[in-house]
């Protein structure tokens, strides 16, 4: 049976979401993807992209899934309540991606008759890798998203508390600026960047890879790889005394942190 998907906002996250929905067609059919969006470039560019139907806060077609995809700062409240007020709790489940945003603060706008999903997920929509962590509300049960969610990577259900650390956790931009790092280190020891590019690309995924396969912990294939007084264990010792693991560390602990703050703040 064909879907009907509502989203409201649809800037960089819903897009990637959308694209996502599309591309996985054949497992996961859909009749309509309603957007209502205030940027008309946005919703022109959705358009032509993805054949999105532009609506505005008065609609209120037929969904079985409205998904509350605006930023924090904006009137999450005035949605949530917009939302209450034109859909069908019998009919419809609401997924908010809003960070931050809690499940108990939604529901002072939506009220508590819908099924109502947390979810925090990331721009991984396409390449079949990317997790999202999902909280439920008292009323929603896995079965009311699951074949939704997993148009765009891999679900984990989880208690609420832990959606803000996931949201810090902030994947997979760690990753990016590792590769930013990585790549800039070999140009500075004198590789062509083209070289220094493909080289960092393939050994991330290949360590991965091979770490996998293992079934281990980084430190055991360090322990291989790094000989007694040699070049890897040198390596070793300047990461530790320039502090990236804990930069790693404190970087991910200060966006769980702004996360709940955002969603503390929020209307
Ligand atoms: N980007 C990411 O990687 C992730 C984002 N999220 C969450 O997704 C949400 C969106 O983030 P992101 O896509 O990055 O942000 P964007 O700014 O790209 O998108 C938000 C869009 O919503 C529009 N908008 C604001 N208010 C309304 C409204 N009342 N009705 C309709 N449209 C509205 C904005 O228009 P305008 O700009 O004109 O105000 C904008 O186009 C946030 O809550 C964020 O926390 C969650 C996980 C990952
Ligand atoms: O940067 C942001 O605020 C959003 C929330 C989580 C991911 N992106």
């Amino acid at each position: 049976m064909a879907h009907s998907l509502y989203f409201i906002g649809g800037g960089n996250m819903v897009t990637a979401i959308i694209a996502a929905v599309r591309r996985k067609a054949d497992q996961y059919p859909v009749d309509h993807i309603y957007v209502e969006e205030i940027s008309q470039a946005r919703i022109d560019a959705l358009k032509a992209d993805y054949g999105v139907e532009a609506t505005t806060p008065e609609s209120a077609p037929d969904a079985d899934i409205v998904l509350i995809g605006v930023r924090p700062q904006d009137d999450v409240a005035g949605v949530a309540a917009s939302v209450a007020k034109r859909f069908d709790p019998a009919r419809t489940t609401v997924v908010s991606i809003v960070a931050g945003y809690t499940i108990d603060k939604l529901e002072d706008s939506l009220g508590k008759d819908f099924r109502l999903v947390r979810i925090i997920p990331n721009t991984l929509t396409t390449v079949d890798y990317g997790y999202s962590g999902a909280a439920l509300n008292a009323k929603a049960s896995k079965e009311d998203v699951d074949d939704f969610l997993n148009t765009f990577g891999k679900v984990l259900y989880v208690e609420e508390r832990l959606i803000d650390v996931i949201t810090g956790f902030y994947p997979p931009n760690i990753v990016y600026h590792f590769i930013d790092a990585y790549v800039d280190a070999g140009v500075l020891a004198g590789l062509p960047r083209d070289i220094a590019r493909a080289i960092a690309l393939d050994t991330l995924i290949g360590g991965t890879e091979f770490l996998k396969q293992r079934d281990v912990l980084p430190q055991v294939l360090l322990n291989i790889n790094n000989s007694p007084g040699g070049v890897g264990i040198t390596q070793a010792y300047t990461l530790n005394k320039t502090g990236f693991a804990a930069a790693i560390q404190s970087a991910v602990l200060a966006a769980v942190e702004r996360t709940t703050a955002l969603g503390a703040n929020a209307k």
